[in-house]
């Protein structure tokens, strides 16, 4: 922020009048000066030594100005400066009707029509890390009023007020001063003072416009990170005073009570310009703040810690323009929170002294327990550690090294029974589909465990005579979609569980089959000549409802759970939306209705109780209500609505690993039940006889990553059993990239002049080649 200003900025705010007296009053152009022109009293004669013209400089001129100007120009440094720690006054000045009250307080019909005052809160209690507390003095006749006393509703002075000067500084005594936590409350006790002032005045009869106010902010802002012993805090205060009018007694004319009041304002208004002449002058060593309770109040304020009826705007102006002269020092209130540290540091020497005693009790042997912990100890250590979660208790009763151990092992089962509690609401919730789950699933069936063996060595002694007669692989097609109730079943085309036969560099001939019939050729089952091969596979849609009666039965089952469960999601959530819509067109309604009820209010005139507060109806009544529990019931839809959200993804996820699961599992088995000649399989069978030449097949595994290590680790521990020696190559590539498969191809053909083995590759999965040589 800028630096603080220590001198004291005199501005001058013109009320807007129709009469305006153009030719008397005339404003620097910069908006900082302001002249005044009187013509001579021709009554007075020729010899005429009266000044008639003045000019006085400012810091600037409010002409015409906004509320809300008024405060930017004038107040709102004062108020930032207050919140690091700087006291502020703010001081309006100026013949009765001037508008004092108005900039200060502001009218209250409009809220755009507001003061400095509560512009002021509300930049102080909109502040994180600031308390604010607040008090509203009245001065009328040198005599000291409470507009906030609790006492005294009526705001009536308590005879025990009086201004008391202490090393901190000046204070009143007796004065309440009331926490705010928002700029509600802060705002309700200004009005409340507001009130009081006004009641006062009836009842004393005393005229308001002729008593000093102060209305104080207190502001203590705290450091954000409170460390163990060391609470900062920075205290200021920022006085707002409406001062009362600054008539002269010849000109009031005044008698009895009025002539009173007049006496005294001009007494404490001119010793509050004593005041300001004496702190003007830098010789001056002692100033007179004693002399009336406004200045004795203020002494803080104004402290070296710190002029149309012609005559009156002319003393205003000096006046003001005198303050100009005045420089203060600024001090920063900082200060320690001493009931927080003494608290910190109470709090330390309990643990240090507990420290000791554990120390010296270790020392003495006196304390230590080489026995271990009885049950009773161990359930009295668990129900501190359950105190302490639950933070019924800050702290955990340990004399020992046992019960330090016992401590931490009690935390450690609650964490596990946490965790247990989650896994089992996630279990009873829903079918989890994790690897285990599949591991278990995959054991659970014959075909499949007998082919993850096989998942190893899916090699085709005779695939070299298969792919003779195989095209080679034009595209990479998309996907067939099987019909019917399965639909979302996605199953990989056949371009995929194929090897070009220009690949695997076989025979010419194999290659001149006729383009033509490709497509026809890939839908047909491969012919087999060993007459150990199945005859003829069945058709994938066939196939795949076998492979769900058979061995995918428990995916399927799994696979059908979940998606009845998300559909289950889906259907709600839809639901729970159209509920949401409604209530919503629901309250928009009850708001035109609403809106409707208070313009018949402000058109029929509004009733206000005695607090203040507006009287509606039973129809009005029942309408807020009602929009209230709509605005509870749209809450609680859209926050079921989110959850629903989260759960849907949740369990499309889970669909969508199924559904992969389920492809993936019959493709190998489709592969392994139909397409693998059985003397391969024999072959393969540890202690079989691998020959070098056996052609490797490109096949799809669809495995997870860790099932793919677990593969990965059986063929190495499998492969010293083959006759062949083996070498084994992977390369972790993705199918579903065009040039990662072109280059998977191009490995392939580096390959095919080496007898060996190639094994797994699938969609977006790693592709392994194992290469036997
Ligand atoms: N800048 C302004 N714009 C509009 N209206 C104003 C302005 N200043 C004052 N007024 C109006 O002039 C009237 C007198 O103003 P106000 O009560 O604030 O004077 P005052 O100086 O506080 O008088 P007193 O010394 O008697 O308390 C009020 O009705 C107020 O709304």
């Amino acid at each position: 922020m800028d630096a603080v200003e220590k001198r004291v900025h005199a501005f001058v705010r013109v009320k807007p009048t129709a009469e305006f007296a153009q030719d008397m009053i005339k404003f620097g152009p910069d908006n900082k000066s302001i002249a005044i022109y009187i013509k001579k009293d021709a009554k007075k004669g020729v010899v005429n030594n009266r000044q008639t013209d003045w000019a006085f400089r400012l810091d600037g001129v409010l002409h015409n100005t906004s509320q809300e100007l008024a405060y930017e120009t004038v107040a709102k440094k004062v108020v930032s400066e207050a919140l690091v720690g700087y006291n502020g006054t703010i001081m309006c000045y100026g013949q009765t009707g001037a508008g004092k009250t108005y900039t200060m307080t502001g009218a209250t019909a409009e809220y755009e029509h507001r003061g400095i005052i509560p512009r002021a809160i509300h930049t102080a209690t909109n502040k994180l890390f600031v308390f604010v507390q607040i008090s509203y003095l009245e001065i009328y006749n040198e005599t000291l009023f409470d507009l906030l006393s609790t006492m005294t509703s009526s705001g009536t002075s308590d005879m025990q007020m009086a201004v008391v000067d202490c090393p901190q500084g000046v204070y009143v005594k007796g004065l309440s001063i009331h926490s705010v936590s928002h700029e509600e409350d802060a705002l309700n006790l200004f009005f409340e003072g507001e009130t009081n002032r006004v009641i006062a005045e009836h009842t004393l009869n005393k005229n308001s416009s002729r008593s000093h106010c102060i209305f104080t902010i207190y502001i203590e802002v705290r450091s954000r990170f409170r460390l163990f012993s060391d609470v900062k805090c920075v205290n200021s205060k920022i006085n707002l005073i409406d001062l009362a009018g600054s008539e002269r007694l010849s000109k009031t004319g005044s008698e009895g009570q009025v002539l009173k009041e007049a006496t005294y304002i001009n007494k404490s208004l001119s010793f509050l310009e004593q005041i300001v002449i004496a702190l003007a002058d830098p010789k001056r060593d002692h100033i007179p703040f004693r002399q009336s309770k406004l200045t004795h109040v203020l002494k803080d304020s104004l402290g070296k810690s710190w002029a149309l009826q012609q005559p009156q705007i002319l003393s205003s102006l000096r006046f003001a323009t005198r303050m100009k002269w005045i420089t203060t020092e600024p001090v920063l209130n900082e200060t320690c929170d001493r009931e927080g540290t003494v608290k910190a540091l109470e709090k330390e020497i309990i643990l240090l002294k507990q420290e000791l005693a554990m120390h010296d009790s270790l020392a003495n042997h006196s304390l230590v327990s080489y026995d271990p912990l009885t049950d009773i100890q161990i359930a009295e250590i668990k129900s501190q550690v359950h105190k302490y979660l639950k933070g019924a208790t800050d702290e955990i009763d340990i004399v020992n090294i046992r019960q330090v151990q016992e401590v931490f092992k009690q935390f450690k089962l609650v964490v596990s029974q946490q965790e247990h509690d989650v896994e089992a609401r996630l279990r009873s919730k829903y079918v989890l589909i994790d690897k285990n789950d599949f591991a278990a699933v995959a054991a659970a069936h014959k075909v499949i465990t007998c082919n993850m063996f096989w998942f190893q060595f899916t090699i085709m002694k005779k695939l070299i005579d298969l792919v003779h007669v195989f095209p080679p692989v034009r595209k990479e097609g998309a996907g067939s979609c099987l019909s019917g109730r399965d639909q979302d079943i996605y199953l990989p085309s056949k371009s995929q569980v194929v090897i070009s036969a220009e690949d695997l560099d076989v025979k010419e001939g194999a290659r001149n089959q006729d383009t033509a019939n490709v497509d026809a050729e890939l839908s047909k089952p491969p012919p087999m000549e060993d007459s150990q091969q199945p005859s003829s596979p069945p058709p994938k849609p066939v196939a795949f409802e076998q492979f769900k009666e058979e061995c995918g039965s428990e995916i399927n089952r799994i696979f059908k759970e979940n998606k009845s469960i998300l559909l289950a999601r889906k259907k709600r959530s839809s639901t729970v939306a159209q509920r949401i819509n409604f209530i919503k067109h629901e309250m928009e309604g009850i708001k035109k209705a609403l809106e409707a009820q208070k313009q018949e209010r402000w058109q029929q005139g509004e009733y206000v109780d005695e607090k203040g507060q507006i009287i509606i109806d039973e129809k009005e009544f029942s309408l807020i209500m009602k929009l209230k529990d709509l605005k509870e019931e749209y809450r609680s839809g859209y926050a079921e609505l989110q959850d629903l959200k989260a759960e849907i993804q949740y369990c499309q996820h889970l669909v969508d690993q199924c559904r992969n699961k389920l492809v993936s599992e019959f493709e190998i088995w489709y592969n392994e039940s139909f397409l693998i000649p059985k003397d391969v399989q024999e072959a393969l069978k540890p202690g079989g006889n691998i020959r070098p030449g056996m052609i490797p097949i490109n096949r799809v595994m669809c495995l997870e990553e860790d099932e793919q290590e677990r593969f990965e680790r059986m063929q190495e521990r499998t492969l010293p059993d083959c006759p062949a020696s083996v070498s084994f190559y992977k390369a972790k590539m993705r199918m579903d990239q065009k040039h990662t498969y072109t280059r998977a191809m191009s490995s392939l053909e580096q390959m095919r002049k080496k007898p060996g083995l190639i094994t797994a590759a699938g969609k977006n999965k790693p592709l392994s080649f194992l290469h036997v040589t």
